[in-house]
């Protein structure tokens, strides 16, 4: 069911610092405009790389869940994996079924690349936090 690695999500105290080290220290190239995602309670900045993304988030408010994150990882990390699925509704069904956790209110929520994501919670996914968005129509 799952399709290609879209991005690995990567939290950070500071875009603007890990920017410093994909750019200076990697030597990526293509790096987007940082933007705000209130809804999701994130700042996002993308970093391409020939096969993926990565995607940098920082806490944007006060009910931003990384703030949970950040208690546990002070300098950030590693924070989520983020796959493609064909059809976000059946993803979810078929996870529900094979005994998946579908954090939220389990009503798909738009990402930040425009299409509907859902997160499985850690527990019943080898405690990593797995993202599932939709693949884009434009890439079908
Ligand atoms: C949506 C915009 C953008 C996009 O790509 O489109 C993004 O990806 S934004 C990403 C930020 N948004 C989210 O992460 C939403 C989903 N996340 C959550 O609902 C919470 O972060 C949750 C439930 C995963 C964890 O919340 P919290 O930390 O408050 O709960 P706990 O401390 O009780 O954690 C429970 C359990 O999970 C482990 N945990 C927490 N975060 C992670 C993580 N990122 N990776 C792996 N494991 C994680 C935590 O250690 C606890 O484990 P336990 O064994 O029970 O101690
Ligand atoms: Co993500």
């Amino acid at each position: 069911m799952i399709g290609r690695l879209n991005h690995v999500g990567i939290a950070t105290p500071s875009i603007e610092d890990s920017v410093r080290v994909y750019r200076d220290m990697l030597g990526a190239t293509a790096i987007g405009e940082p933007f705000d995602l209130p809804e999701q309670g994130v700042r996002v900045c993308f970093v391409d790389v020939p096969n993926t993304q990565i995607e940098l988030i920082e806490p944007l408010g006060e009910t931003s869940t990384l703030h949970g994150f950040f208690e546990k990882n002070p300098r950030g990390g590693q924070h989520h994996l983020c796959f493609e699925v064909p059809d976000i509704l059946v993803a979810r069904d078929e996870m529900i079924a094979k005994g998946a956790r579908i954090l939220g209110s389990g009503a798909p929520r738009i990402g930040a690349h425009g299409t509907p994501i859902l997160f499985l919670h850690p527990r019943e996914m080898g405690a990593l936090l797995i993202e599932l968005m939709e693949t884009p129509k434009e890439a079908h």
